[in-house]
């Protein structure tokens, strides 16, 4: 079986114009990254890396600037009516009528596709029946929930029986207990055989919901592999030390001496240091930083997050450019 999505060098660079000067943002420079057929594939990344971008080239919505993509098998650039047939997208503004019900809309997109009314019904129930929406079908969607619209949109996707799914940040703005169902939907949709290729910015989602992901930072893959496999790489646990001085610096070139720490990093006043067993290490670290006269504000322990993959590969932190603050 083929891949669902091998995509090769894919670009896409905007011209934008500033103050009567126009320059070029290359959003997307060289993407090259493969999906397999029935994985949940997550694309991590801050505001503005490039993601939105990707997806609106992969549903054709974009064209592509270089490189290519084949999807199912179908070649992107010159198969684009046949890409269409086998793929699914949620966007993030969602493609609902408001003023319609979600029987209402389920229906039409399906006739838009081309099935006759039983069809396009039935296909409906079914969907309804899916994202547990058979008691809302009749309403419109104007007085949905933000968590049930969201199911509506992805039934949406779903309703020509796609099989890759691409959903552009699913569960932002969402609630704890909303985004917690919406991962289920997902995982039941993968079930039945969808691949699910999904952007977020979210660490914990890409974490708990892909089988693999990529980290795109600036318009390029900077990391690719399992959440474990991205973790393991950062090898040993994270202890982090807020400092309190100035010499943050000083501090940092002082303890990277130290025999069982096997890498530091400094983030503003956060100092990570990376060792092969924190809760054994802890003890050494204080004793040092007393001996040593260095003042912190708080130590913290933990294993590797993707956001420490992130840090690695960037040198910022995935949390902090997300915010704005990097
Ligand atoms: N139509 C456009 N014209 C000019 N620049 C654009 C256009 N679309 C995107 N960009 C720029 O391309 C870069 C990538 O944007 P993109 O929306 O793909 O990022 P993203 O990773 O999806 O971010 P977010 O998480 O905020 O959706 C950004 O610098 C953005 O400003």
């Amino acid at each position: 079986m083929p891949n669902a999505i091998e995509i090769t060098e894919l670009r896409k660079s905007f011209a934008v114009k500033l103050k009567g000067r126009t320059s070029t943002v290359e959003a997307v420079r060289g993407v090259t990254l493969s999906v397999k057929s029935g994985e949940i594939f997550g694309f991590l990344g801050p505001n503005g890396a490039g993601k939105t971008t990707t997806l609106r080239m992969l549903t054709t919505l974009l064209p592509v600037d270089g490189g290519n993509a084949a999807i199912c098998g179908y070649d992107l650039v010159r198969q684009p009516k046949e890409v269409r047939r086998h793929i699914g997208y949620v966007g993030q503004l969602g493609g609902a009528d408001m003023e319609a019900t979600g029987r209402e809309n389920l229906i039409l997109a399906g006739r838009l596709y081309g099935m006759n009314r039983h069809d396009a019904r039935n296909r409906t129930n079914e969907l309804l029946d899916v994202f547990e929406l058979t008691e809302l079908a009749d309403r419109v969607v104007r007085t949905y929930s933000g968590g049930q619209k969201r199911r509506l949109e992805i039934a949406l996707g779903m309703i020509n029986r796609p099989k890759v799914l691409f959903l552009d940040e699913p569960t932002t703005g969402l609630d704890p207990q909303n985004r917690a169902n919406l991962w289920e939907q997902i995982r039941k949709l993968q079930e039945g055989g969808t691949t699910i290729f999904l952007t977020t910015h979210y660490l914990d989602e890409a974490d708990a919901l892909s089988d693999r992901l990529a980290i795109m930072d600036y318009g390029r893959i900077v990391a690719e592999g399992t959440p474990l496999a991205l973790k393991n790489q950062i090898s040993g646990d994270v202890i982090q030390i807020r400092l309190s001085n100035e010499e943050s610096e000083q501090a940092k070139l002082r303890l990277e001496k130290l025999s069982f720490i096997h890498e530091t990093r400094l983030e503003g006043d956060n100092l990570y240091l990376y060792a092969n067993d924190g809760a054994r290490t802890l003890p050494r670290v204080f004793e040092f930083l007393e001996t040593e006269g260095i003042r912190t504000q708080s130590i913290t322990i933990s294993t590797p997050s993707l956001d420490d993959v992130f840090l690695k590969q960037t040198g910022r932190l995935l949390r902090d450019v997300k915010e704005g603050i990097a």
